[in-house]
């Protein structure tokens, strides 16, 4: 099997995977279980409808309940409008084309609302996203036949990505270095000028990977001839980087919609662009001719005289060409203000967006690659001659909902397998801005070689004089038993003692630095039933107001790419097998550990950790560096 057909198999068995664990959440639901798994707005009122591109109409809709559930609409993802009245037939298919605190809009494919819609109570839900395997699958086959061509000016590339060829770098380029940049991070600079098809940017925690992008990224800008696509794999990274780019200066087009509401991000999307362009006016002012003419075709409905029929098809035809027109005028809008752009931003699957599909690059720089699933970064990539990868291996990866697939080696990132092909295109950032260097220590160890450096602004940092950055607080024999709760694992005792631990710390602090501001503080455990534990004790602590609102308490995947002054990780597992579960998975591990500045706190049972290695010598670190603690100390 070639490599795009093995990558192809191991998609559509996620793919089944994916479509199956939908249906199952889905399927004999309950709108009200459904709207609980974030599947389901209801119930939603209708805000406003407008004609859009192709004869259909845009209609906003606001949920007027329930605003605190989390929810999975996102741009692009296609939803169905459905009424309660008659659900399984009063229902009608469209896309999210914006997503925005309580509002979606979605562009039905039809010019018309139906008439159920004005009776009633009305409903959104969310459909399994079959476009984004699509554009996948599509990205798999184009590469393949690139490759199969000699011909094609993309197989060279795609041949170094697959490890089949080696990248080439053109030596004479010199980076201007910046003095905003360290050592490794100007080393990277230079390596991405010169890098005629691949630089890899190694970025562990807290080593300034963004702010080493973003000062590539405005060099090349200058040097690139047309747009920079810069995509990452989740909204929020998209508008991190945005955000910085454009602060950089750069003219940034965000493509898609913001996961954040903020205004600084809105001005940056298409959708704000247009509104700003002096062509908008026109626009309206056809849209509402052509809006006219429908309304009176509609008057015609009831009416079915030859006449008449020919009067209405003459109006719908007249608003069709206006339509048309307006088409036209936005994809001028578009052109015009795609001439301006420099970078354009996107997810993977939003970089194929109907108005920057045809798009080429020189350059493609994908970031937090880490994290990116390797069919999805095809798509980008078959839109460059250059790419630029930047993420860390070492972190978490990319979730994958099929364990066959991830065992077969979906989970593996095209980033780790361009690390371990091609050592030459990869520099490592090796001094962090984060951490105490003893927090940062037992990952350098593990993870880095041992080659992160603290950077001396941080090196020594504590909470106050005299505090030790790590502790591990060891509950053996203490006889706190784990628990099995559905799916997940709870230890309450050690829960508690955690607690205590916190709130004596903050007594501490109150202590030696008593006008000191609060700090921000993470209470992490891997296991969501002890993660919901945690934050019930947290909230009945009689911890005071101002340093409860600084504490956040969580499962590890939520706190990536953050940082906390404090943070707490609870371990749960206590048994005597030894059995730690997906606490295996270090790299999720070595996330956890790395996002504390000045004081990190670790519990569990030894016993049972140290049957792993990866925790034995966590144990042996901390025993060494003289933070070990045992539990029976707080009891
Ligand atoms: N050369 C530098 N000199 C001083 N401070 C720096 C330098 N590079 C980065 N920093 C600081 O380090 C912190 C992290 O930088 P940045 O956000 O770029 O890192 P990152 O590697 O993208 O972070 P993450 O760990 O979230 O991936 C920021 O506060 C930044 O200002």
């Amino acid at each position: 099997m070639s490599y795009f057909e093995n990558l192809t198999s191991l998609l559509q068995i996620e793919r089944e995977e994916d479509r199956t664990q939908y249906k199952q959440l889905t399927e004999s639901t309950s709108v009200s279980e459904r709207r609980a798994n974030g599947l389901t707005w209801y119930p939603v009122a209708i805000r406003g409808t407008e004609l859009t591109k192709g004869d259909y109409i845009s209609v906003e809709l606001e949920r007027t309940t329930h605003h605190d559930l989390a929810h999975l609409f996102r741009f692009g993802v296609p939803a169905t409008l459905f009424s309660n009245h008659n659900p399984s037939d009063d229902r009608i298919e469209g896309l999210v084309s914006y997503q925005g605190g309580n509002r979606l809009k979605l562009t039905l494919k039809t010019d018309e609302l139906p008439d159920w819609s004005r009776d009633g109570k009305l409903g959104v839900d969310v459909l399994f996203d079959e476009n984004s395997y699509d554009e996948m699958f599509a990205a798999l086959k184009v590469a393949q036949v690139h490759l199969n061509d000699s011909n094609s000016p993309k197989a060279h590339l795609i041949k170094v990505l697959t490890g089949q060829t080696i990248p080439t770098f053109d030596e004479y380029i010199q980076a201007k270095s910046s003095p905003k940049l360290n050592e490794f991070q100007n080393k990277a600079l230079t390596k991405i000028l010169q890098a005629q098809d691949l630089a890899i940017v190694h970025g562990p925690p807290g080593t300034g990977k963004t702010t080493t992008l973003v000062e590539a990224i405005q060099q090349l800008a200058q040097k690139d001839q047309g747009p920079i696509l810069v995509v990452a794999p989740s909204n929020a990274a998209v508008d991190l980087l945005s955000e910085k780019l454009s602060l950089a200066g750069l003219n940034v087009l965000r493509v898609g919609n913001p996961a954040r509401v903020s205004d600084a991000l809105m001005t940056l999307t298409l959708d704000a662009k247009m509104t700003e362009h002096p062509a908008i006016k026109e626009i309206k002012r056809f849209k509402k001719q052509a809006q006219e003419f429908k309304n009176m075709a509609h008057k015609y409905k009831r009416n079915f005289g030859k006449a008449e029929r020919d009067q209405r098809k003459l109006l719908f035809e007249e608003a069709h060409k206006i339509m048309k027109e307006v088409e036209r005028t936005e994809q001028y809008m578009i052109d015009d203000i795609l001439t301006k752009t420099q970078i354009v931003t996107a997810t993977m699957v939003g970089a194929n967006h109907y108005t920057v599909r045809k798009l080429q690059y020189k350059t493609v720089v994908i970031d937090e690659a880490g994290q990116a699933l390797e069919p999805a970064c095809w798509i980008a990539i078959l839109k460059a001659q250059r790419v630029i990868l930047a993420g860390d291996h070492c972190q978490l990866a990319p979730t994958i909902k099929s364990n066959e697939a991830s065992q077969k080696g979906l989970s593996k990132t095209l980033l780790e397998k361009s690390v371990e092909a091609h050592p030459e295109s990869v520099v490592l950032l090796q001094e962090q801005y984060r951490m105490n260097e003893l927090i940062m220590g037992y990952s350098s160890q593990v993870f880095y070689q041992n080659l992160l450096k603290a950077h001396e602004s941080v090196a020594q940092r504590t909470l106050f004089d005299g505090e030790i950055a790590l502790n591990f607080v060891d509950t053996a024999g203490c006889g706190f038993e784990e628990k099995l709760i559905g799916t997940s694992t709870i230890n309450p005792e050690e829960a508690q003692l955690l607690v205590k631990h916190l709130t004596q710390l903050i007594e501490n602090y109150k202590a030696e630095k008593p006008d000191g501001a609060a700090p921000s503080i993470a209470v992490i455990s891997p296991y969501k039933q002890q993660a919901l534990e945690l934050q019930q004790l947290v909230q009945h602590s009689g911890i005071e107001e101002k340093f409860l609102k600084r504490i956040s308490v969580n499962t590890i995947d939520s706190f990536q790419g953050q940082e906390r002054d404090i943070v707490y990780i609870s371990m749960v597992r206590n048994n005597a097998e030894g059995e730690i579960g997906f606490l295996s998975d270090i790299r999720r591990m070595n996330v956890a550990m790395t996002r504390a500045k000045k004081k990190l706190v670790v519990i569990g049972d030894s016993a049972t950790l140290a049957q792993f290695d990866f925790y034995a010598k966590f144990i042996e670190y901390a025993e060494n560096a003289g933070s070990y603690l045992s539990a029976w100390e707080f009891m």
